[in-house]
């Protein structure tokens, strides 16, 4: 397996501070209710099971998987559902919880489509945010980090399904 250097841009310790911020905010948000946090397989997991740690109102989770279409049409800005929740969101308080928001093309069509599913309250909290590179304009109530435009891994996310463990965001430094 090919390996590369990795340049730290937020460590586990920035990282891990920021998780307990936005757990607590969570907490106060919500206070008196409970929260169904929904995890956007794969990049979502290790953030998604992070955060519900520092949640102190009741949690629940479910699992949800989406995919672009690939190469010439992804910009076209259709996203797949992969595999669909286990569970109905009816009258619940929905968190969408990502690893990173890029164009915004999947977090604006997951919110409309789980939307129609009539939430109690429908939000979304992401760990990174890339301004920069957004096409569509979706609402992001919890942000983690704003970062600027390099190609980041670690904590969930990948680089050809490499390094999504590192407890760190890191930047790939391609030869
Ligand atoms: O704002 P967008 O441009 O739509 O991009 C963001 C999406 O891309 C990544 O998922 P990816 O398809 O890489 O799947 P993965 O989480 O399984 O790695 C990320 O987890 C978001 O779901
Ligand atoms: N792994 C990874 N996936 C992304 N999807 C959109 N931006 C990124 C990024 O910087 N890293």
């Amino acid at each position: 397996m090919e390996k590369h250097h990795i340049e730290v841009m937020l460590s586990e310790e920035k990282v891990d501070a920021r998780i307990k911020e936005l757990g607590e905010q969570i907490s106060r948000d919500y206070a008196g209710k409970s929260v169904h946090l929904i995890c956007i397989l794969k990049g979502s997991v290790y953030f998604t099971c992070e955060l519900a740690k520092r949640i102190t109102v009741p949690v629940t989770m479910d699992f949800m998987q989406c995919s672009s279409y690939g190469g010439e049409t992804k910009s076209s800005g259709i996203v797949k559902i992969v595999k669909d929740l286990d569970e109905t969101i009816m009258d619940r308080n929905v968190i969408i919880i990502e690893d990173i928001i890029d164009s915004g093309r999947t977090l604006s069509h997951l919110k409309k489509l789980l939307a129609q599913r009539n939430p109690a309250s429908l939000k979304i909290c992401t760990l990174l945010d890339k301004p920069e590179r957004r096409v569509v304009d979706v609402d992001v109530e919890y942000v983690g980090f704003q970062i600027e435009d390099k190609f980041v891994v670690g904590y969930g996310l990948d680089y050809d399904q490499q390094y999504r463990n590192l407890p760190y965001i890191g930047m790939v430094e391609f030869d």
